[in-house]
């Protein structure tokens, strides 16, 4: 079975852990360890989110007195890639002795014209109190929006359209290679009428490109990992109930956050009513229980999913 595996960025960076390399790193490594067991039977390949980090990677470059404009988002993008990548790769390579493993950098295209380029919504970075967002956003024209209780900076985040490197990803899986590929979304470029690829400013949802790139490699399932174990009916009321089973109708039919599990929901809905695959969301701890349909919330076709059924 083809199973394309997202990792939530809290997953590589918990909520207020300091963004030091070995604690993310060792974040990789924790990741890897759910993961890995899954390689032996499957063909996997694994995306990752990257917004505090590209946030992070955005303060540093606008703090460097060298530098007269400060690195673009696609740039960033890339920069996430290779860490995180770097990260991600050298653990799977020690958890999997003898297995191929390849992180590429990718790239997603985008709409020129996708309204979202006016409307930032992505947070990227570190959270803020209201006070200190606004005085933020004013000095340095940044956009900022409520993140629950906290505030956070906010970037365009494009539809991703494909994952330029497609092809190649399905030679690597070919080849019986893991791969590591559309971190952070990919990073994000426009085609101009002549053809060529251009890098523009944004951060594109790793949940709606993992999407995407699961239904161009016909992947059998779908697996957004967080750091909940259920989408949840309810959250933040007084009595949340998780969702286990789920048609897509039946779970667009509830609201859900626009910055957090609101594209989760959009991106396995999306990739079972194009395909008829399966989809899930839930806790990374939990990779191999939603294969055995024990945990997560699992959308399929008919919403009638059974253990041992997962894929097509
Ligand atoms: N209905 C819901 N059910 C479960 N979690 C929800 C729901 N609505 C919002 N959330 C929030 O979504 C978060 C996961 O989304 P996000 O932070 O974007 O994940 P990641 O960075 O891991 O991809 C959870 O930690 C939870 O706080
Ligand atoms: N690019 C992206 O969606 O990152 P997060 O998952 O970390 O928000």
């Amino acid at each position: 079975m083809r199973i394309v595996i997202a990792i939530g960025g809290n997953a590589l960076l918990e909520r207020g852990q300091r963004p030091d390399a070995a604690t993310q790193q060792a974040n990789a490594v924790r990741a890897v360890q759910a993961l890995a067991p899954l390689a032996a039977d499957h063909e996997i390949v694994i995306t990752h989110g990257n917004g505090p980090q590209v946030g992070m990677l955005a303060l540093q470059s606008a703090a460097d007195p060298g530098l007269r404009i400060p690195y673009p988002f696609d740039v960033l993008g890339a920069q996430t890639q290779g860490m995180i990548g770097y990260w991600l790769l050298q653990a799977l390579q020690n958890a999997l002795p003898g297995r191929q493993v390849a992180a590429i950098l990718d790239q997603t295209l985008v709409s020129a014209a996708d309204p979202a380029f006016a409307r930032p919504s992505k947070f990227v970075g570190p959270v803020y109190d209201e006070a200190t967002g606004n005085r933020l956003a004013a000095e340095r024209g940044w956009v900022v929006a409520p993140d629950g209780a906290s505030w956070r900076r906010v970037v365009p985040s494009p539809l991703p359209q494909r994952i330029v490197e497609t092809r190649i990803i399905r030679s690597l899986l070919f080849e019986r290679t893991v791969v590591v590929c559309a971190g952070g979304g990919g990073i994000p470029v426009v085609r101009d009428e002549d053809g060529r690829l251009r890098g523009v400013e944004a951060v594109v949802d790793k949940d709606l490109a993992t999407a995407v790139l699961a239904e161009s490699l016909d992947a059998d399932a779908l697996l957004l990992l967080t750091d909940v174990p259920a989408v949840l009916r309810g959250f933040g009321g007084p009595s949340p109930e998780a969702i286990s089973r789920a048609t897509p109708a039946e779970l667009r039919r509830e609201r859900f956050p626009a910055g957090s599990m609101g594209p989760k929901v959009e991106a396995v809905c999306r990739f079972t009513e194009l395909t008829g695959g399966v989809a899930a969301i839930g806790a990374l701890d939990d990779a191999a229980a939603i294969l055995a349909g024990k945990a997560g919330t699992i959308v399929t076709p008919a919403g009638d999913y059974s253990a041992g059924a997962f894929g097509r």
